[in-house]
């Protein structure tokens, strides 16, 4: 018998053309990380060898502000695809009409080349090929929905887990208004180093002087090629965020224990103001954007690498500011990913590690605070539970720490709240709000005893 003839090799499926290398791709990557992944747009943008990574910066940058905008937008952009819908699609179907339906109404592109990009970023995705007809009626329809209508959407809705205790806390209606903030996202806030030139660098950079003494910006500008930048005049940090380290107000000289300092925005500003700043935090690679910080200001602090819970000095702290790890909850208009990435069970372990550096800080006998010291305890959190609750707790524990009025310039009377100040992104609406704080000044009077 002749042999067999040789057999053919069976045609493989024909290789994948890869991915297009634009900020679209990129945009993609990173919701997918967020979305799917529950990762933050921190972990996605530093995950090597993405089509996010491999864009070239200002690529980058585009891809960012697309999946910000799309963040910001999942439910009006569901609203408008639902109609043109009979399920929701598989992915990577759905995130792609998502980014596009907010590529057109966000930032008005052409419905055109939106479409056609969706399209090819379908096709050249794994399980998209079969999915970009679909992809293409869908928005062909979708997209013709008038601007106007999309502006009419209600805003999107925190996750019910945020949103209740929000409610509890707040009320409805404010709940409603941070949403609006949300929306919205943040203007962007500097931090000087010389708060009396604030009026000089205002001018410089063309920005607004806030009554706290930060200087406000549009959303969107280059950072790194604005006038100061270079020589340290001025870094950036929320306007409610600079308010913890006004309130701790060091004299110059005075030894000051920042805890949980890193990437060091109140460090700097502790340092700028004269005082002897030991700054600590439990994280290597955010301790490095600090090292960096104070490079580029030529500011000077001392810098350890530790954990709060059993770090011990040589000689105790006549201050500590203590901005403790939180829900973050405060800054959703710049991270809108945070109530995606974050999960309801973090919040427990978040509360008990609040009260255990809290009970730290407060407790001369734990060898971080003088025995006459104070601490400015602050989280960025909306959740009294991670703020007011902390306070009213550790004064239960701590009998002979006394809460002082807070008082500085600038500050809205109102934002005074059960013994501290309470900052919310629908404060200062028209002014372009703020990031959610609570702050609270602690003195430790080792002559006062309970109920004194
Ligand atoms: C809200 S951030 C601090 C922001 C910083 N104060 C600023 O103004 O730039 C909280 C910090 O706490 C740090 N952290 C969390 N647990 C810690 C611990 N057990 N000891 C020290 N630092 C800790 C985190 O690494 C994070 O950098």
């Amino acid at each position: 018998m002749p042999p067999p003839p040789p057999r053919r090799p069976r045609p493989g499926p024909a290789p994948r053309p890869a991915p297009p290398a634009d900020a679209r791709a990129g945009a993609l990557a990173l919701l997918r990380a967020t979305l799917g992944r529950g990762q933050t747009l921190a972990e996605a943008r530093s995950t090597a060898d993405t089509p996010f990574s491999r864009l070239p910066p200002p690529d980058q940058a585009r891809a960012l502000r697309l999946a910000l905008s799309t963040l910001r937008n999942l439910d009006r952009a569901d609203t408008t695809l639902s109609p043109h819908l009979r399920t929701p699609p598989p992915e990577p179907a759905r995130t792609i009409l998502r980014l596009a339906i907010c590529e057109c109404m966000v930032f008005d592109a052409p419905a055109h080349g939106v479409v056609n990009a969706a399209v090819a970023l379908t096709r050249t995705s794994r399980k998209g090929a079969g999915l970009a007809g679909l992809v293409n009626a869908v928005l062909r329809k979708a997209t013709a929905t008038p601007r106007s209508t999309w502006d009419t959407l209600p805003p999107q809705r925190l996750p019910a887990w945020l949103r209740k205790p929000l409610t509890r806390a707040w009320g409805k209606a404010r709940v409603s208004a941070m949403e609006v903030a949300h929306l919205q996202g943040a203007p962007l806030d500097l931090t000087l180093r010389r708060p009396d030139q604030a009026a000089h660098w205002a001018a410089q950079l063309g920005a607004e002087l806030l009554p706290t003494g930060s200087l406000r910006l549009p959303a969107g500008a280059q950072v790194t090629a604005l006038p100061g930048y270079a020589q340290g005049a001025w870094w950036v940090q929320d306007a409610a965020a600079a308010l913890p380290a006004q309130l701790l107000a060091p004299a110059p000289g005075a030894r000051v224990l920042d805890l949980c300092a890193a990437p060091g925005g109140k460090t700097l500003q502790l340092a700028a103001m004269g005082a002897d700043v030991t700054a600590l935090d439990i994280s290597a690679p955010r301790l490095e954007r600090l090292h960096r910080n104070l490079a580029r200001t030529g500011l000077r602090a001392q810098v350890a690498t530790a954990d709060a819970l059993d770090w011990r000095p040589e000689a105790p702290f006549d201050a500590i500011l203590l901005d403790a790890p939180c829900s973050a909850s405060g800054t959703i208009r710049r991270h809108p990913d945070m109530p995606m990435a974050r999960k309801p069970a973090d919040l427990e372990a978040l509360r008990s590690l609040q009260a255990r550096l809290l009970d730290r800080a407060l407790d001369p006998a734990q060898g971080l605070l003088r025995s006459d010291g104070r601490v400015v305890y602050c989280t960025c959190s909306l959740l009294p539970q991670e703020g007011e609750d902390q306070i009213a707790a550790a004064l239960h524990r701590h009998p002979q720490i006394r809460l002082r009025t807070p008082s500085l310039p600038g500050v809205d009377p109102a934002w005074m709240h059960q013994g501290g100040l309470r900052t919310r992104p629908d404060h200062w609406a028209g002014r372009g709000g703020l990031d959610g704080f609570f702050m609270a000044v602690l003195d430790h009077c080792p002559d006062a005893t309970t109920g004194a």
